[in-house]
């Protein structure tokens, strides 16, 4: 059962991850996919050839969510390219661990404004051009577990976390009235570029598996399901909600 057919998804953070996954994913599911990436030309275009030898139509878009210029780049190339945007994931994202009390501005500044304000931006881009088109979208968001709770070494990141998940429940009142549905998946600790560094250090990577009730850390694969769920009809009454994705390691206290 193909739940995207005849859509068009634009991922943000698009080549490599959660990202690349849920574009790939979405193709699987019949849809035309645009990918916004930030530098790796190569990873980028390997991931419009999965696209592409799924049947569907791929573009690859480079830029920084950091700028707002760029949110606008995107929802124009995409819509050139394709005619019209349907579902927008808000994916790219930075978490660069780093001590709080010697945290540098510049690491603050960066996570804030590719996290959030990059987020911000490309909510508020894809939601003109669905108003525009009439008809309604879908806009989800990947905000974290970390939205929820803390990380010694994420004070940076957290908040961000939190911020997009705050922002799909506003965006969700904002654009209701438009048809546009908004919710955040909230992933727990998932095998990806982001914490390759971290999880590499074999105690913190077993502490992360002991936390997890399925006994496995995720996979970018983990998070395709509810991203198109949150993306498709079947979620027709779902806005402002919030998906944790986390094989249960928020609520294991003991
Ligand atoms: N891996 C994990 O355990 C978790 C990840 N997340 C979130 O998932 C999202 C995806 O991250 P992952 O797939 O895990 O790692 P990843 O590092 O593979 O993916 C992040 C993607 O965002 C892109 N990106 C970074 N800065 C960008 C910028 N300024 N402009 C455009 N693209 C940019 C990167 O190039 C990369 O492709 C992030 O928002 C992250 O916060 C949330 C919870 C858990
Ligand atoms: C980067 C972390 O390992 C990852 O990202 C998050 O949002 C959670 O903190 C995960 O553990």
């Amino acid at each position: 059962m193909k739940l995207l057919q005849g859509k068009t998804v634009l991922v943000t953070g698009g080549s490599t991850g959660i990202g690349r996954a849920a574009a790939i994913g979405a193709a699987r599911h019949g849809a035309d996919v645009a990918i916004n990436y930030a530098s790796s030309d190569d990873k980028a275009l390997s991931c419009i050839a999965e696209i592409e030898a799924l049947g569907q139509r791929g573009l690859a878009v480079k830029g920084d969510v950091a700028l707002p210029e760029t949110a606008a780049d995107f929802v124009a190339k995409a819509v050139d390219a394709f005619g019209h945007v349907d579902v927008l994931v808000s994916n790219a994202g930075i978490c660069p661990f780093h001590a709080f009390l010697d945290m540098p501005v510049e690491t603050v500044d960066r996570t804030f404004r590719v996290n959030l304000h990059g987020a911000y931006y490309m909510v508020q881009a894809a939601a003109n051009q669905m108003v525009r088109q009439g008809g309604g979208g879908a806009i989800v968001a990947v905000s974290s577990i970390s939205a929820l709770v803390g990380g010694e070494f994420q004070t940076h990141y957290t908040p961000t976390k939190a911020g997009v998940h705050s922002l799909m429940q506003s965006a969700a009142i904002a654009l209701g009235k438009h048809g546009i549905r908004c919710n955040s998946v909230l992933p727990g600790t998932i095998l990806t570029e982001i914490n390759k560094d971290d999880l590499a250090d074999d105690a913190k990577r077993h502490y992360m598996e002991e936390r997890t009730p399925l006994g496995r850390l995720g996979m970018p694969d983990d998070l395709v399901g509810p991203i198109v769920f949150l993306a498709s009809d079947m979620a027709a009454y779902v806005t402002g909600a919030a998906l944790l994705v986390d094989g249960g390691m928020f609520v294991n206290l003991q």
